[in-house]
């Protein structure tokens, strides 16, 4: 039900905490320490909220310090393997929102994290120091959403989680030719470029309970869609044949829905970071084609070549 006024109508809501900064700490007795550094959105949405939009009527408004505070609660209280992964941590707070609060339908958390890289030192991994290098960010969205509201009994989860900035590059292997040519056309057919990507990513995942979440390996597919991602870029033959970014991207996301059966659908966002040969010819050098060593990076614009590929049959269901 929408609560309304003469011409409005709520279409709807969520409120919440959003950057509550959290590093949790586990701590070995052999001296051996681990570290996750979140950055935590929690938003709640309910029909009940509605009137604190429209009437001023807070109570049952769960104060936004409160869902701050229910995060620091859980980062102590869980065990490491529940909050060490996003996506468990991520699932723990929201399912924890909807059985508390009955007027709670859907609790939306969202987890961004930075990795910190162990040191190493002659080669040795340090027990507990750190390094944060340039890495790409991690981050997974997890809406907890009761199935048979106020009753908490049924609980399904869906996550999506994601990579972004992940920056790479290659000196050849890679071409553009053979496209659409008419008056406005006037790049010239690239037998060999370098080709330049931050990669962004995500991929989705449908859980019918908190203990088929608790089975997932989040880990291992994100490394999986990173190891996937680089390979193909690099290695698969196949994204130097056809040598487009779309190419490419196909490929990626291809490799993972036949590796990961649990996922459903895979997004990339693939810029096409333009680094153009100089024209030194006003000076008497070879500098196109294959003569290329001197290149100009596009800072703008870029291309932005995106798409999300799926499976042709749904993943079964978890
Ligand atoms: O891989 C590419 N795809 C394009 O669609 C395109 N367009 C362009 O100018 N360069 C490229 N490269």
């Amino acid at each position: 039900m929408s609560s309304t006024t003469s011409t409005s109508f709520i279409k709807s809501q969520a409120y919440g905490k959003a950057r509550v900064r959290v590093v949790r700490v586990v701590r070995q007795p052999d001296g051996w320490q681990e570290l996750v550094d979140y950055s935590v959105r929690v938003l709640l949405s309910g029909d009940q909220f509605e009137s604190s939009y429209t009437a001023g009527d807070n109570k049952l408004v769960v104060a936004t310090d409160s869902q701050k505070n229910i995060v620091y609660y859980l980062a102590k209280v869980l065990k490491p393997e529940q909050v060490m992964v996003p996506e468990r941590f991520a699932a723990e707070i929201a399912d924890f929102m909807v059985k508390k609060y009955d007027h709670v339908t859907a609790a939306h958390v969202h987890i961004t994290t930075r990795p910190w890289e162990r040191q190493k030192f002659a080669g040795r991994d340090h027990p507990h120091s750190f390094v944060r290098e340039g890495k790409e960010t991690r981050w997974t969205n997890v809406v907890a959403t009761k199935t048979n509201p106020p009753a908490a009994t049924s609980v399904k989860f869906e996550i999506v989680s994601g990579l972004e900035d992940l920056q790479i590059l290659k000196t050849t292997n890679s071409s553009f030719v053979d496209f659409y040519r008419d008056e406005f056309a006037t790049l010239p057919d690239m037998a060999d470029r370098i080709v330049s990507t931050n990669v962004e990513t995500k991929w989705r995942y449908i859980f019918s309970s908190k203990g088929a979440v608790e089975k997932a390996n989040f880990n291992g597919v994100y490394d999986g869609v990173k190891r996937n991602t680089l390979d193909t870029f690099v290695n698969d033959p196949r994204a130097w044949v056809h040598a487009s970014v779309q190419t490419t991207l196909y490929i990626m996301a291809d490799r993972i829905l036949k590796e990961f059966p649990e996922i459903d659908d895979v997004y990339y966002a693939l810029p096409n970071n333009h680094v153009f040969p100089v024209d030194l010819s006003p000076f008497g050098l070879k500098n196109l084609q294959g003569d290329a060593t001197v290149y100009n990076p596009i800072r703008d614009p870029s291309g932005y070549i995106t798409g999300t590929i799926s499976r042709k049959s749904s993943a079964p269901k978890l």
